[in-house]
């Protein structure tokens, strides 16, 4: 339904009054801001009055003795005195005028600080599930094109706006007290300048706004192109990423072309519209003067007044825009700054302190869009200490279980406890900050090693990072640097190798010290040296912790506690290795089809399948088997590469 204007037109101020607080932090600047308005606004307006009063008084009529005017008779020193009251108000006006302007930059520049914040923090305080739908283009065009709108509002449209009106009220006033009768006539224009200003301002109004949306489109364009700019390349697809973001370009061309156009064709009518005021005022004055009804120095002092109201009026429209942009920029700025995380702390939560580790999943079900479900009756208990590994085809759900844990996602039904305390029941922060998680894919901030090290800990030493990194098996590669733990990482670390990446990662989490750890194995294949590196430093990572790990690799499902076999979001198979290569079953299948020719291929032996009764069977040759380097050779190959990391 297209609701009516009325309605429409009550939504629009509710988001400009939305915006007023923001100024409360900044109410002595705003309020010394319009004092200076006010004294630009009458040392301007005065200054016609001035000018009529040195005139007045400053210069006497010269009569012959008919009492014919012929000629001007001046008083030197009212007139210096009138010259010099002109270049004091001049002066006052220009010290008011950068008051204002330099108060209105500062709370404009504060208040856009201030939201910004608010944006960032809220966004910071997002789930998941947010960042999902919303598209990182849209947010950032909101913090900066529309923040800069809101900006203008505060540091130049409603100072200027009042300004405006001030201006109006005091000649308004001023010419009714000379002569109404010319002050009526002088008026005439002004209903039709407003009536152009907003029917202008109105056709603008959506112009903006598709200006606005499709900026965000072209920034969204530009990022994601830039972001997967390897993917582009791959595929040599950079003629139609060019393309995408032309055409977006050429839209905000055209639009802003469009808007530019509408705005020039306004403004010769505007000034034909002022021209004509001020002929008709000058004409109809000059009739009142010679019927003796009026002096020629009112003439002149209302039309001095209509040239200065002329300039504020004409921008009237431009103010009128301004105002129209902040208020669709409020609109999209508080979509961001009220949206709600789905996943909410509750009140009076309590901090998770001394965990154990023991992680129990009850009967979870959860659901991305509450319509399918993703997990149903999963039930899980990770003893303190225990290694789980969570292995199934793709899209059975297992980042989906690890996600739960740290509560990026809240379970649909049932609930998860630590240590016998519901999940939900503790802060959100004490809870992520127990648990470590080495991503898939990991990310490292733009920033030396040793910050992205030590990202979880700030304070901590050099010799803590040095520990975790030798720990993790990478300290004498940062060491082999040419700055160590000084070298800068780029933008998602593209300077270091996936192995590389990973063992920082895990380096970061064991500077941590979670009691719970969730490990996302499915790196893309490593060679053999940084495969028996990311070995070592897992072992290190999950020593005495309850460990979840998605496993890719035969050693990590072998050694663990328990094996968990998804498919399709239920559990099928658990277990431990020996129990479930028993079993005819999915786990036997991924086994025999994936991770026994992972092992081989790196050259290590592999448990036999034992077949039905015990008996030992020939397992099946499968996609790209390639041949098995003997386990000895690569073993030494890895220490003798590696250097020994500890
Ligand atoms: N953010 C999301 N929003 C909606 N659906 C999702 C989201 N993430 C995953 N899914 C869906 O949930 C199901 C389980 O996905 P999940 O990533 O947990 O599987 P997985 O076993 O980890 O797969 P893989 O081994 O490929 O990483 C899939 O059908 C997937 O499409």
């Amino acid at each position: 339904m297209i609701p009516s204007f009325p309605e429409e037109g009550h939504r629009r101020v509710r988001w400009l009054l939305r915006l007023l607080p923001y100024l409360k932090a900044y109410r002595g600047q705003f309020i010394l801001a319009w004092v200076c308005v006010i004294l630009a606004g009458a040392f301007v307006m005065i200054s016609p009055l001035l000018i009529k009063f040195a005139i007045d008084f400053g210069l006497q009529p010269v009569r012959d003795a008919n009492g014919r005017l012929i000629g001007l008779e001046g008083n030197e020193r009212l007139l210096i005195l009138g010259a010099s009251a002109i270049v004091a108000f001049a002066i006052a006006r220009g010290a008011a005028a950068f008051g204002q302007q330099y108060l209105g930059e500062t709370i404009g520049q504060n208040v856009a600080y201030d939201i910004r914040n608010r944006i960032y923090d809220n966004l910071q305080r997002l789930s998941f599930a947010y960042h999902d739908k919303v598209q990182t283009g849209q947010i950032m065009s909101r913090a900066t094109q529309d923040v800069e709108n809101i900006r203008i509002f505060f540091s130049m449209g409603l100072l200027r706006l009042s300004y405006i009106i001030l201006m109006i009220l005091i000649s308004i006033v001023g010419m009714l007290v000379i002569n109404w009768q010319l002050a009526l006539v002088s008026f005439i224009s002004l209903p039709i300048l407003a009536w152009r200003s907003i029917v202008t301002s109105r056709r603008l109004r959506p112009m903006w706004l598709q200006i606005q949306q499709n900026q965000a489109e072209m920034t969204q364009i530009a990022e994601e192109a830039l972001t997967g700019i390897r993917v582009v390349k791959a595929f040599a697809r950079e003629d139609y990423e060019s393309k995408k973001f032309a055409d977006a370009a050429k839209r905000q061309a055209d639009l802003s072309y469009q808007a530019a156009l509408i705005q020039a064709n306004n403004q010769p009518l505007l000034q034909g519209i002022s021209a004509a005021q001020i002929a008709l005022t000058v004409g109809f004055g000059s009739w009142l003067v010679s019927r003796g009804s009026l002096q020629a120095q009112d003439v002149l002092t209302f039309t001095l007044w209509l040239n200065l109201l002329q300039l504020p009026v004409r921008t009237l429209g431009f103010m009128i825009n301004i105002i129209a942009r902040a208020i669709s920029s409020a609109e999209r700025v508080f979509e961001l700054i009220d949206a709600q995380s789905a996943v909410q702390e509750k009140p009076g939560a309590i901090p998770l302190t001394d965990v154990k580790g023991h992680v129990v999943f009850e009967n979870v079900s959860f659901s991305y869009d509450n319509l399918s479900p993703v997990l149903s009756g999963i039930n899980i208990d990770a003893k303190p200490g225990q290694v789980i590994a969570l292995l199934g085809p793709t899209g059975s759900g297992k980042s989906t279980i690890v996600n739960l844990i740290p509560r990026f996602y809240d379970v649909t039904e049932g609930r998860i406890l630590i240590d016998g305390i519901d999940i939900r029941d503790v802060t959100i922060d004490s809870l992520r900050r127990n648990i470590g998680i080495v991503q898939q894919d990991v990310f490292l901030f733009i920033g030396t090693i040793r910050d992205n090290i030590a990202y979880g800990k700030p304070d901590a030493s050099q010799e803590e990072i040095e520990r975790a990194a030798k720990a993790a098996r990478i300290h004498d590669f940062i060491v082999s640097l040419p700055y160590g733990y000084d070298e800068w990482v780029g933008e998602r670390g593209v300077t270091l190798s996936g192995g590389q990446k990973q063992r920082i990662a895990i380096a970061r989490t064991l500077l941590l010290d979670p009691k719970i750890l969730i490990f996302d194995d499915s790196t893309a294949s490593v060679d053999t040296q940084t495969e028996f590196l990311i070995q070592q430093a897992l072992q290190e990572l999950m020593k005495g912790r309850t460990t979840f790990v998605i496993a890719q690799r035969l050693r990590t499902v072998m050694r663990a506690d328990q094996i968990i076999v998804l498919d399709r979001g239920r559990i099928i198979q658990r277990g431990t290795h020996q129990e479930l290569i028993q079993q005819e079953g999915l786990y036997r299948r991924i086994f025999e089809l994936e991770l026994k020719d992972q092992e081989e291929a790196l050259g290590r032996p592999v448990a036999p399948v034992p077949g039905p009764g015990g008996a030992e069977r020939p397992r099946p040759r499968v996609r790209g088997e390639s041949e098995a380097l003997p386990a000895e050779r690569a073993r030494l190959l890895a220490e003798g590469q590696a250097g020994g990391g500890a």
